[in-house]
């Protein structure tokens, strides 16, 4: 891998040519074909394959703001450096869930990686009815072994602190402070939703409980230095097939709190069984049991075998951490599935429900799911419990 020293400017689909060709991604004289494939709300992600072979790379590059708002939301260039740093550190541990990255530079905020055209991203593969049977185990190991070996378990607090400084991730956790935690429980210019559903937002911007509850997640999220978290893990993050899955965009990466991107998977999975009849939602909540096994079962390996603090010796350590994740990522989740309801940033899987109604009534349930997440979390202990909240909302 080489950094080079470039001045920044956005790349073209030609002038991305002109670097795979720089860099020797291809054989001399290949014949080359770039498109411009960046559907995210930040970045250009430029596909380029040889036309013969059709060989591929992802050069991905960050705006200097962010994509889906435009220039009036400057954004630090500094997001590429954190993004291919957590793609490296998690390849350190789950080579096989994230793609390769062949090549950085910071300067002109480009990241070269594997390109994974052959997988679909899950979201987009859920919504259509598929149910991708490894998804799930998959991401309970990809959780428990980023999350573990880069916490205070597994490293020497030196390297911790390193681990903190190298990761401190500013403008991109702001956006998720706001966007998550805040706006979509005021009455804020950002939020964005239908008006047949401002009688159930106006409802949730006057409950003061659930409000609280929503201040203790946002606190955690702006203090609880546990590990380094990919800060992004919804099932756009997340490209996938019947035996493949891979992790990508950790630009949000940041040393917070081990059960947020628990939270935000989980989350992401409720808000696809909203969409879904009900025959069609149990193989999602099948996801999110396996997801919590898995979890469990590597986290506590890892801690067994792996462990550098002596207190994890200490019986009934390993069940506190367990148990706080747990109640942690239910409320995040909780968050996450409000966010994208009624915030900015909202998903396909409820916005792409044709039938207006049915979409309104979706959402409805969204809000109720949230709001019961957040208010109900310390209840909540087990992932089979996630169903009967489900089908409470669902009859409402
Ligand atoms: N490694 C890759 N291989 C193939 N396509 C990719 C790859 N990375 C990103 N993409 C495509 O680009 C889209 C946007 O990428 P993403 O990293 O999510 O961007 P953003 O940071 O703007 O959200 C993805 O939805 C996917 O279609
Ligand atoms: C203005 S950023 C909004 C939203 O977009 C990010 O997602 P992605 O990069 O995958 O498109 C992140 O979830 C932010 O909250």
């Amino acid at each position: 891998m080489n950094r080079q020293k470039s001045s920044y400017k956005p790349l073209s689909e030609n002038s991305a040519i002109a670097l795979a060709v720089r860099l020797n991604l291809f054989p001399a004289g290949s014949d080359l074909h770039c498109r411009e494939i960046g559907d995210g709300n930040l970045n250009l992600v430029f596909h380029i394959a040889d036309k013969s072979s059709d060989k591929g790379f992802i050069i991905k590059q960050a705006l200097p703001y962010a994509k889906v708002v435009g220039e009036s939301w400057p954004l630090s260039l500094d997001r590429a450096r954190i993004e291919s740093s957590a793609l490296q550190k998690q390849a350190e541990t789950v080579p096989a869930l994230v793609p390769r990255v062949y090549y950085t530079d910071d300067s002109l905020a480009v990241t070269v990686m594997e390109d994974l055209s052959h997988l679909k991203i899950s979201r987009t593969g859920l919504i259509g009815g598929e149910n991708y049977p490894l998804l799930s185990e998959h991401i309970g190991e990809f959780l428990a072994k980023t999350l573990f070996y880069s916490s205070d378990f597994a490293l020497e607090p030196s390297a911790k602190k390193e681990l903190v400084k190298k990761f401190t991730n500013p403008d991109l956790c702001k956006i998720t402070e706001d966007l998550v935690f805040t706006d979509p429980f005021f009455d804020h210019d950002t939020n964005d939703f239908e008006e047949e559903l401002r009688a159930d937002v106006e409802a949730l911007w006057a409950d003061t409980e659930l409000k609280l509850e929503t201040a203790k997640l946002k606190r955690k999220f702006l203090t609880e230095a546990d590990a380094l978290i990919h800060g992004d893990l919804h099932t756009g993050s997340i490209f996938a097939s019947d035996t493949e899955t891979k992790v990508i965009d950790p630009e949000f990466a940041y040393v917070g709190p081990l059960g947020f991107d628990i939270g935000q998977f989980i989350g992401n999975l409720l808000l696809n069984s909203l969409s879904k009849p009900s025959q069609e939602q149990e193989s999602l909540f099948q996801h999110i049991d396996t997801t919590w096994e898995v979890f469990q079962r590597e986290f506590s390996k890892s801690w067994e075998r792996d462990s550098l603090e002596v207190f994890t010796r200490t019986e009934g350590y390993l069940q506190h951490v367990l148990t706080k994740a747990f109640e942690d990522a239910v409320g995040f989740a909780g968050c996450e599935i409000i966010r994208r309801t009624i915030g900015l940033a909202h998903v396909a899987d409820l916005d792409g429900i044709a039938d207006k109604n049915r979409r309104i009534q979706a959402k409805q349930q969204a809000l109720a799911l949230g709001t019961a997440l957040i208010k109900e979390r310390t209840s909540i202990t087990q992932t089979k419990q996630l169903r009967s909240y489900f089908a409470q909302v669902a009859a409402s």
